[in-house]
């Protein structure tokens, strides 16, 4: 396929309630679209990068930045979805912008093929159970609120943002409501330091299936020795941005389950090796969220259909997020989402819609 060039398109999405991590409290996603021409069909890649580069070094207008000044220009001799990534290995970083150009141009290769992402994949199931990601509230009361809303409506794991002064309470509020037999897992977002392992050590009696990323993002020995101090299975996100990272991470003894997010380790290819050398060394893995719109939305699908995702995955409907999706919205069905079955990732913006939420529109000439 000849790529002639990519689309930016930036589009403005309320929240329908803030969202609030360790890192900082959102209610607007701001997100990069990128619409890949080839002389064959159009692909279609969501960036996760964030407004502020609080989750990960990258932010949307870095990304457009080097996609604009580095990453599409790099493409123009035309390579194939699987050369995407070694024409881009010279450009240092920029995991989640290269993720989003890789995503586009298999995304029209896919499409052109008329092939599925989760045939792509190597998707082994037609449906993925879902589990939904709680913020972090005002009071244990709305939290309490918010979980026996989502518990409502099927989700099959609750996993509740911590924080210290947030932590211990809120996991014991959420067993003493609903019981034990509810499938529950925290995520620190690299909030905690090793020193607070004995702190940690008291959500050991609360029987969590994980205790997500509770250090910085760089500390896989401090993650090892938490481990060691711990009942709770550690799991990483931030720390796990290659197949590599991953490999080493499990040898280290940092993790014993990985959170995937393709943007975060640079595309669904990355992915699958990541989810290919956990599932060597038996290291379950689940599909993680960055509130994607129904076009990520649909490749993580995909992606947690494959057979080593043996855990629900923040993978919610889209009204978790969105009053109204960019595309067809994901609706949960017995607490699971349908894997897309159509060419590509399945789904494509719907027009009217877009243009409501587009705020700005760029052509990069490949
Ligand atoms: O369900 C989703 O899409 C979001 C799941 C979620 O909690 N994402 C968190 C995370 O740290 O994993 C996040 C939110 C916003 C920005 C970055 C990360």
């Amino acid at each position: 396929l000849k790529l002639e060039g990519v689309e930016l398109i930036r589009i403005r999405m309320p929240l329908v309630a803030p969202f609030r991590t360790s890192f900082g409290t959102e209610t607007t996603r701001e997100i990069l679209l990128l619409r890949a021409v080839t002389n064959g069909a159009e692909g279609w890649g969501e960036c996760v990068a964030m407004n502020d580069p609080l989750y990960s070094s990258e932010y949307v207008d870095g990304a457009a930045d080097v996609l604009r000044r580095f990453l599409v220009p790099a493409l123009r001799t035309g390579v194939p979805a699987t050369g995407v990534a070694p024409a881009l290995a010279r450009f240092k970083g920029h995991r989640m912008a290269k993720a989003a150009l890789e995503t586009a141009v298999l995304d029209a290769e896919l499409r052109a093929e008329g092939r599925s992402f989760g045939r792509e994949l190597g998707a082994v199931r037609e449906r993925v159970p879902s589990g939904v990601s709680v913020g972090i509230m005002s009071s244990i009361d709305a939290l309490l609120d918010a979980v026996a809303g989502y518990l409502a409506e099927g989700y099959l794991r609750i996993k509740l943002k911590i924080e210290p002064g947030w932590d211990v309470e809120p996991v014991r509020a959420v067993r003493e409501r609903f019981g034990d037999a509810v499938l529950l897992q925290v995520d620190a977002n690299t909030a905690y330091t090793v020193g607070d392992a004995r702190h940690l050590a008291k959500l050991d009696p609360f029987d969590l299936l994980l205790i997500e990323q509770p250090l910085d993002e760089e500390d896989v020995r401090g993650h090892a020795a938490l481990a060691r101090q711990l009942r709770t299975p550690v799991c990483l996100d931030e720390s796990i941005v290659s197949a590599r990272a991953a490999a080493d991470a499990i040898a280290f003894g940092a993790c014993a389950i990985v959170n995937i997010k393709p943007g975060r380790v640079g595309g669904y290819l990355e992915a699958r090796r990541v989810h290919d050398v956990c599932a060597a060394h038996g290291v379950p893995v689940w599909a993680g969220g960055m509130l994607e719109t129904g076009l990520g939305r649909a490749a993580n699908v995909a992606l947690a259909a494959l057979p080593g995702f043996t855990l629900p995955g923040d993978t919610s409907a889209s009204g978790r997020y969105y009053r109204e999706d960019i595309t067809e919205p994901f609706v949960l069905v017995d607490g699971h989402l349908a894997v897309p079955s159509g060419p590509g990732l399945g789904v494509a913006p719907l027009p009217d819609r877009l243009a409501e939420v587009t705020v700005a529109t760029e052509w990069i000439a490949a």
